[in-house]
């Protein structure tokens, strides 16, 4: 499965902020990387990419190993997913085109069930694992990304080959190695299905309040109805979460609203898709935990309202 150095080959597929980010910091560490781009092609392969950190400083990679198509990209052992979660099923050609046999494929998306889309679409042979990001970066231009805070990847098996407990933790535990030898806390999640619920009790209620507020968290946090709003949408999820079988930590939800007062100012990556016209990532946000709790005999009427909301946002932003 290694490449030359004896480190594994891997391939981002989806370029943007996520996909930058952690690709430049593999990179740096010694990984051969190689980065599927689109818009951003000619500017990364020309300029490099560059990440302004608060928390590693100011960080550059040049040359890229760029390509504007996967059939140009070798053989790799990991593929990084960074794309949003709208683009998923048009990715599956690039995915197997860019895949050893045996790949593992890691989605770096937020959302419930987003790799199922996905499986329906790849071969049996590959394995297709879920990451939830704890990061706040943006793309600011071509090229260069803004990190602003935190950066760990959590990381749970999906579906593959690897059939018992034991040999799909010894995949996930080598992708945590690969996140970890970048200097990037990772940590391997025993139950996926969970870890994204558990994700979600943020991005529920942030993604969707920033879009339809046209507020960043430090101003929400600031105002006595949003704070409101915010409690009431995590209440919301945790309560779908259990219904569907997932009983969060105690004290959760508080410990994210916490976490989120300490933040610098942040505008979640929905609010950059609806502000540059992008589709909204509703389905894996939104439409998917809904009809997941709905199934399990529990309405959640509140972040039902604000997804009817965010739809309007979205199709008249189309
Ligand atoms: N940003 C953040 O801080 C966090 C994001 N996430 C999640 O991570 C995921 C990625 O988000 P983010 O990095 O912010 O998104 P970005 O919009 O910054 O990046 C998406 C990238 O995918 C590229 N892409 C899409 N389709 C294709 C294609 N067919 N071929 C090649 N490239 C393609 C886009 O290219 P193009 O420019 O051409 O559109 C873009 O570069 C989302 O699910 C998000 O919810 C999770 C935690 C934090
Ligand atoms: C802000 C943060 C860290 C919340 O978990 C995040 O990961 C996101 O924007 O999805």
């Amino acid at each position: 499965m290694m490449g030359a150095v004896n480190k594994p080959v891997v391939g981002i597929i989806g370029t943007g902020a996520i996909g930058g980010f952690y690709g430049l910091m593999l990179a740096r560490a010694g990984f051969d990387v190689h980065f599927l781009l689109r818009s951003e092609f000619s500017a990364v392969a020309e300029h490099g990419l560059r990440v302004d950190s608060a928390v590693h400083g100011a960080l550059t990679l040049s040359p890229v190993q760029a390509y504007s198509s996967a059939e140009d990209m070798p053989p790799c052992d990991w593929l990084l997913v960074g794309a949003k979660t709208t683009s998923n099923a048009g990715l599956a050609p690039s995915i197997i085109q860019a895949a050893k046999p045996g790949a593992r494929v890691l989605v770096l998306q937020n959302g419930l069930d987003v790799e199922d889309s996905l499986r329906e679409l790849l071969p049996d042979s590959l394995h297709l694992l879920g990451g939830l990001c704890l990061i706040c970066v943006h793309r600011d231009a071509p090229g260069q990304i803004t990190h602003q805070a935190l950066g760990a990847v959590n990381i749970g098996y999906h579906s593959g080959p690897a059939t018992d407990d034991a040999a799909r933790m010894a995949i996930v535990e080598e992708g945590a190695g690969l996140f970890r030898a970048a200097g990037i806390d990772s940590q391997a999640m025993p139950n996926l299905h969970q870890a994204r619920w558990q994700k979600l009790v943020w991005n529920i209620p942030y993604n969707g309040l920033s879009v339809l507020l046209g507020a960043s968290t430090t101003p929400l946090m600031a105002d006595v109805d949003s704070r409101a709003s915010i409690q009431a949408l995590m209440a919301e999820v945790v309560q779908g979460a259990k219904a569907c079988g997932h009983d969060m930590p105690p004290g959760y939800a508080e410990y994210l609203f916490l976490m989120t007062e300490k933040m610098p100012d942040y505008w979640p990556s929905m609010y950059h898709d609806f502000l540059h016209k992008r589709p909204l990532e509703l389905e894996a946000i939104y439409a998917r935990p809904l009809a997941a709790a709905k199934a399990a005999g529990c309405e959640l009427p509140r972040i039902e309202a604000l997804y009817r909301n965010l739809g309007f946002i979205d199709r008249r932003n189309a």
